[in-house]
């Protein structure tokens, strides 16, 4: 039997579930025969959300709710759905396990993502679990290389929307494209152009598939929840021609929009996240070409919460692995010669991320930049050559003869640091390898292109023409090398060991601004991570399996320097900042659906003073 008051309540609301749930939990309940009723339904981030908004066909249909057959029989019956859901209760570690199988009846790897798209869009914490608990193995599939081939087949499989579109077309109305996003607490935006897609060049819009796989690294390996994180794609056309004709690609069909008006753009667009979201919602600009990366970072990072990964998360995990590479050459990273395949944005990020861990060593700025060469397109970066050096790349042109031969500037300049970041597959030939084993005992060879297709070695080239003496790192996954009768498994020297946990450390803070020296600090984080039997089997990172610990290492790391600059704006600082990290980590468990019954009186709740008599004889 109900109280007239739990009755009304009930009136109150004219969805079946909800109704269901109430009825479900009042006849179970006398307590509130007797006292005000209060429900909070709340979503899994903690939302508080008006029953009457939330059906129980809901629970199943939206992928931050559905538990699929982990519903159990009093949530099913609470909710409304008992019988919609096969009759079996299963665990969420019984659902791990099918999907593990699932994925390994797959065989192409791009069927594997696609698993994991439909995963995502169904049972997000689901997918989250097993992600995280799987990162060896599932990382080459969500991320690098897997996404690669998602981008470049993105109008085929493109599916159900993530994130979103913001064109050219949209200038002068973005914050009301920002404000059709259907999440409030919005803390961190991973956007790309399309441009510069890995090494895959201009992919316009079906480089969505980038920001959407950064995302997930940051939930899988650092926590951040998901409905803080939004990836956007920012369509100001292509110059792909291959796109512009092809009848299945998804974004304008029309060339780049380039100087002015890009940049009003992208000022719009800057200003319009931090009015929707706050000032220190983080902004991660991801594969933006090399004429637009660095200036535009130099232009924001003073302004905005923001930080370029590609140069600065890059040079980062870089520096972190010849941080690491200096226990094994027992040579101080000051007493290198570095040499650059590529001139890019990635490399003048390593290469001004080292100097300033040389100057930290000791040596003065011009000193360290004596060290470090490049090579790009046109030859060796010389102040002699035809054109000179380009602008982005001033700090690190020579004055020395041109050179237009590779091989023959390794075997001149007798680097024993080589830094591919050319996206040209396969240009550390066998002649360079062995030119840089003749060059030092200990060469490091960094193939850091991405994804595989476009690693300037592989890891068994780069052991095989070292006789077995290099260190190596890459930035796509490589098999085990068998060398000399011993496996070694060489490290992935690829920004996802940084920006989750630089992002983490920003997020929990609040930091306003990203100092390049936030970078530093990350690297050595993650350097330090390495042990013996790391170095042991050739690998200068720690292994994937880390990457959670890392991510949250670093988070913290990052959270004190905040505080230590200035930078962070949650106040009064935490007293014991690992736990304030930590406790705002997401969790990927499920939770109970059943709605929370409050009983209470409510001047206990709301301490009501109690009513005064009223004074006689006034
Ligand atoms: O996504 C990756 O694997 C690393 C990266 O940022 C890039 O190559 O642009
Ligand atoms: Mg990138």
């Amino acid at each position: 039997m109900f109280s007239t008051a739990s009755r009304s309540l009930l009136c109150c609301t004219n969805n079946i579930g909800t109704h269901r749930a109430l009825a479900a939990i009042l006849a179970k309940s006398s307590a509130v025969e007797t006292s005000l009723l209060c429900r909070d339904y709340h979503d899994v981030t903690g939302n508080i959300l008006c029953p009457n908004v939330l059906r129980g066909i809901d629970h199943l249909r939206d992928p931050r709710l559905n538990k699929g057959l982990a519903f159990t029989l009093e949530e099913r019956q609470a909710l409304g759905i008992h019988g919609l859901l096969a009759a079996k209760f299963k665990s969420q570690e019984e659902q791990i396990e099918i999907c593990r199988i699932s994925i390994d009846r797959y065989e192409e790897n791009l069927n594997k993502y696609l698993y994991l798209v439909e995963l995502q869009d169904r049972n997000e914490k689901l997918f989250f679990r097993l992600l995280a608990e799987n990162i060896e193995k599932l990382l080459p599939i969500v991320y690098t290389p897997t996404v690669g081939l998602a981008c470049q087949r993105f109008g085929l499989i493109y599916r159900r929307p993530r994130g979103l579109f913001i064109t050219i077309n949209d200038k002068g109305h973005i914050f009301n494209i920002l404000k059709n996003w259907p999440e409030p607490d919005v803390r961190a935006i991973v956007f790309t152009d399309g441009e510069r897609i890995l090494g895959l060049g201009d992919l316009g819009a079906y480089g969505m598939g980038i920001p959407v796989g950064k995302l997930s690294l940051y939930t899988a390996l650092a926590g951040i929840k998901p409905h803080q994180c939004l990836p956007i794609t920012l369509d100001v056309g292509t110059d792909n021609q291959d796109l512009l004709e092809d009848p299945l690609y998804i974004g304008l069909r029309q060339r780049r929009t380039r100087g002015k008006e890009y940049d009003e753009f992208i000022d719009e667009f800057m200003e319009a996240c931090v009015q929707r979201y706050g000032q220190n919602t983080l902004l991660q600009f991801e594969d933006f070409a090399l004429i637009n990366a660095g200036r535009l970072l130099k232009k924001y990072r003073n302004k905005y919460c923001t930080f370029n990964d590609d140069i600065q998360g890059t040079a980062s995990v870089a520096v972190a692995g010849l941080m690491a590479a200096v226990r094994v050459t027992k040579r101080k990273l000051s007493e290198n010669i570095y040499l650059f395949l590529g001139a890019g944005s990635a490399a003048n990020g390593i290469a001004s991320l080292t100097v300033a861990a040389m100057v930290a060593e000791g040596l003065t700025e011009q000193q360290a930049q004596e060290r470090v060469y490049m090579f790009d397109i046109e030859g060796l970066l010389s102040t002699r050559r035809e054109g000179g050096v380009p602008e982005h790349a001033k700090a690190f042109g020579k004055d020395v003869e041109p050179e237009s031969d590779f091989e023959a500037c390794v075997a001149k300049i007798k680097p024993s640091c080589l830094i591919g970041c050319s996206t040209v597959g396969g240009a550390f030939t066998p002649k360079v390898l062995q030119q840089m084993a003749a060059n030092t005992h200990r060469p490091v060879i960094f193939a850091l292109s991405n994804p595989t297709s476009k690693a300037e070695c592989t890891a068994q080239d780069a052991y095989d023409n070292t006789e077995g003496r290099c260190i190596f790192a890459s930035g796509s996954p490589f098999p085990p090398v068998k060398y000399d009768g011993k496996e070694y498994h060489t490290g992935q020297g690829n920004n996802s060991y940084i920006f989750p946990g630089i992002a983490l450390g920003v997020i929990t803070t609040a930091t306003h601004h990203i100092p390049e020296t936030m970078f530093l600090t990350a690297a050595r984080t993650l350097a330090n991570y390495v042990s013996e039997a790391d170095l042991a089997i050739g690998r200068i990172y720690p292994s994937l399996s880390e990457l959670k610990e890392v991510s949250i290492a670093i988070a913290i790391e990052v959270a004190k320097m905040a505080y230590d600059e200035g930078l962070a704006s949650v106040y009064p600082e935490p007293k014991d900042l690992a736990k304030h990290v930590n406790n705002q980590i997401y969790s990927y468990y499920y939770e109970s659906s059943m709605p929370v019954v409050w009983d209470w009186k409510p001047e206990e709740k709301f301490n009501v003073r109690p009513i005064q008599p009223v004074p006689k004889n006034i």
